[in-house]
């Protein structure tokens, strides 16, 4: 295991008859952070998650949770771990309060132990005032509270929380981020997957972007920006004339297309991140007086859209 690693898949690949689910998959996440699955629909990342979570076993590759092989040692991983489901099945007639009882004892928990996590959890997804509501009355936002809290209902360490963003109003996710944000100050190590990439950006510490099977890319959202982006928009403000760094961008074959706007000129090009930094070096050798020298932001749908190929299978 890697230092510190709390969550880990180690080349997990998992094959439903001839679809290959999960595809040689590796990352790891270090304690007290957040890292965000992104993938279309159909990618792997409920089967990954599931893996992770004991519910299902890989073909090939071990998933590891602080240390504890989930294939291995399933029972000592559960304990440590607060699961979250893309949906969940709830009997209808039973209220807020003794659906978190009953995983509550699930567990194990008792007498004052019991009273006292019960009440924590309450408070932290704000169920309180609706202990005694059936859940087929709850709303959507309040049922995924719901569910989050029964992951949270024993305490654990690490938390694998699947779409839990699905479905629900601005406010409420808002609300999601900072409830996740947190937990992870508080010490969980949380893998959280979404489709709104967006919502990811804000809330995690490193990201990974999975299709068909395959992880395409992890690291933080602005590594992921530079990393990923094989076309790149700069915009360039000199002092005075234009025309000497018109001369030199023209001079590149990578330079696609330049526009000019009084003493800013936006400049397209292929190449990475060392391309960029070259022509600055460029620009200034062949004396052109820069005010500044800035990327023109890539949002992380552009990224997803850039490493995807909105492949399904
Ligand atoms: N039990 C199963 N039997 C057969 N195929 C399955 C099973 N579970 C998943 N798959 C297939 O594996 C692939 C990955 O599915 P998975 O649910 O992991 O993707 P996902 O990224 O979570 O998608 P979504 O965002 O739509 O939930 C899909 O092609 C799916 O149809």
């Amino acid at each position: 295991m890697s230092e510190d690693a709390v969550i880990e898949l180690q080349n997990v690949s998992r094959s439903f008859g001839s679809t290959q689910a999960v595809d040689d998959v590796s990352f790891s996440v270090p304690r007290g952070s957040v890292f965000g699955y992104i993938g279309p629909n159909g990618a792997g990342k409920t089967t990954s998650m599931r893996i992770l979570a004991t519910l299902e076993i890989p073909s090939a590759g071990d998933a590891r949770i602080e240390g504890l092989s989930s294939v291995n040692d399933p029972d000592r991983v559960r304990t440590r771990l607060g699961f979250m489901p893309d949906a969940f099945g709830t009997y209808r007639n039973t209220n807020c309060a003794e659906y978190l009882d009953f995983y509550a004892r699930s567990h194990g928990l008792v007498g004052r132990q019991r009273t006292a996590r019960m009440r924590w959890v309450m408070d932290f997804t704000g169920l309180r005032p609706l202990a005694d509501k059936p859940i087929r009355g709850l709303s959507k936002g309040m049922r995924q509270r719901l569910c989050l809290g029964r992951a949270l209902i024993h305490d654990p360490s690490v938390l694998i929380l699947d779409e839990p963003a699905a479905g629900l109003d601005p406010r409420a996710r808002i609300e999601l981020r900072k409830i996740i944000r947190t937990l992870a100050a508080d010490g969980k190590t949380i893998l959280v997957s979404s489709h709104i990439l967006t919502e990811l950006a804000e809330m995690c510490d490193r990201v990974g972007i999975i299709e068909q099977g395959r992880l395409l890319a992890t690291g933080s959202v602005e590594e992921i920006r530079g990393d990923a982006a094989t076309h790149r928009h700069v915009c360039i403000e000199v002092i005075g004339s234009t025309e000497a760094a018109v001369d030199c961008l023209e001079s590149k074959d990578f330079v696609t297309k330049l526009r000019i706007e009084g003493c800013r000129i936006h400049v397209s090009m292929t190449g990475d991140r060392d391309t960029q930094a070259d022509v600055l070096k460029e620009l200034l050798d062949a004396g052109v007086r820069i005010l500044q020298y800035r990327s023109d932001d890539q949002t992380l749908e552009d990224v997803f859209l850039a490493v995807t190929k909105g492949q399904v299978q």
